[in-house]
């Protein structure tokens, strides 16, 4: 892939933006796609503004919507929400050249869905955990670096892969390049499984991690979708403080503790003090990504004969609070109810 291969962002939100501003800024030439009307209408217009602590500045940038999108391109960075992967897919199809690939840079399992809607040979791993947030028509809030590793999703080290990962580190100097990228998708739904538990309440992220009460929860719910992982086969990854082997079911309860102090150090560091669940729920009162990427997790553990009362519980409360029961502790506790008496030693 040369250096000059257009890059199609589709979805222009928190994480396709900043990411573009960052491609842009080396000189690479972009193109934003997005449904947002009036978001598209402010890019063009007034260009692309980043705010926050790492970057402040305004991009000039192209973009528009699916609608008014020609061409065909060989790299398209996939960054919509979870729930939109797959109609994005069929609205990005005709777009992709015949050996161009789709980047997920999304949580979930979208890989998956892109493969079906792409095929396997089109479709390329990606793992972000840096923090932003589309604050107004136009405008980002860059919060906070994280972890960001790319991978094929067969594991093969490729040139492709090589080219991927070069240009990731126009964005995050210390971008990795993977063999398990399945591995860091499943660790990232193990701490999103604690990102959707923080985003039930209004304490922010670091402050529910960081909370005696629910710390049992927590652990248990990440012990939860540890198992599952390992009985889906997969070798889990450590990232930006989360250390999967504190979370296995016999690990002292200390290490799961302290693997959660990290991550929320990490988090006080960031700008962006809620999970972009919460900003769903809380600011935009719209459906969140929970049936797309914590309910898989428990339909996979039935495949495996591994219970997940917790990831089950995390589900429905999800769906209360999309359905408007208010946010707060109350909410956290329906899911700490589902705990068994000493769940957690
Ligand atoms: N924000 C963050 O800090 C992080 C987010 N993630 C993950 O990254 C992914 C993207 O999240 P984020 O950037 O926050 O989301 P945003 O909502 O900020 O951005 C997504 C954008 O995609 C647009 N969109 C939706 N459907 C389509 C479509 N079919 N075609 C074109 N554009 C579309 C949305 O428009 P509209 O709103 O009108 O639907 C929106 O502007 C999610 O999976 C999220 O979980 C991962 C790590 C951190
Ligand atoms: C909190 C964050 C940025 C990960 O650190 C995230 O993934 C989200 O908001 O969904």
């Amino acid at each position: 892939m040369k250096t000059d291969t257009p890059i199609l962002v589709w979805g222009a939100g928190a994480m396709g933006a900043t990411l573009a501003a960052h491609f842009l800024r080396a000189g690479r030439d972009v193109l934003l796609v997005d449904n947002n009307v009036s978001h598209v209408a402010a890019l063009n217009e007034n260009g692309l503004t980043l705010t926050g602590p790492i970057v402040e500045g305004r991009f000039r940038v192209a973009a528009c919507t699916p609608e008014a999108l020609t061409g065909r391109y060989p790299l398209i960075l996939l960054a919509t929400k979870a729930l939109h992967t797959r109609t994005a897919c069929r609205m990005l199809a005709e777009h992709l050249t015949g050996d161009g690939v789709v980047v997920s840079v999304q949580n979930g399992l979208n890989e998956a869905v892109i493969a079906e809607e792409v095929g396997a040979p089109r479709t390329f791993g990606c793992f972000v955990n840096f923090g932003a947030d589309l604050m107004a028509p136009g405008e980002v809030m860059f919060g906070g670096w994280g972890a960001t590793v790319v991978g094929e999703i067969d594991g093969h080290l490729t040139d492709r892969a090589r080219d991927i990962h070069a240009l990731f580190t126009l964005f995050n100097p210390d971008a990795a390049l993977t063999a398990n990228i399945h591995g860091y998708l499943w660790s990232k739904l193990v701490y999103g499984s604690l990102l959707f538990a923080t985003a039930l309440t209004d304490e922010g992220i670091a402050g529910v991690l960081e909370n005696d009460r629910y710390r049992p929860l927590l652990v248990a719910l990440a012990r939860e979708v540890c198992q599952v992982a390992h009985a889906h086969g997969v070798t889990l990854e450590g990232f930006d403080g989360f250390e999967p082997d504190a979370f296995a079911p016999d690990a002292p309860l200390g290490g799961a503790y302290a693997s959660l102090d990290r991550l929320a150090a990490h988090n006080r560091r960031s700008a962006k003090k809620h999970a972009g669940i919460w900003r769903d729920l809380s600011v935009h009162k719209r459906k969140t990504e929970v049936d797309e990427i914590i309910a898989p997790i428990a339909r996979i553990g039935r495949e495996h004969g591994v219970p997940t009362p917790l990831t089950d519980a995390l589900v429905r409360a999800v769906h209360a609070a999309e359905g408007g029961v208010p946010l707060g502790l109350e909410l956290l506790e329906s899911v700490r109810a589902a705990m068994s008496e000493g769940a957690v030693r």
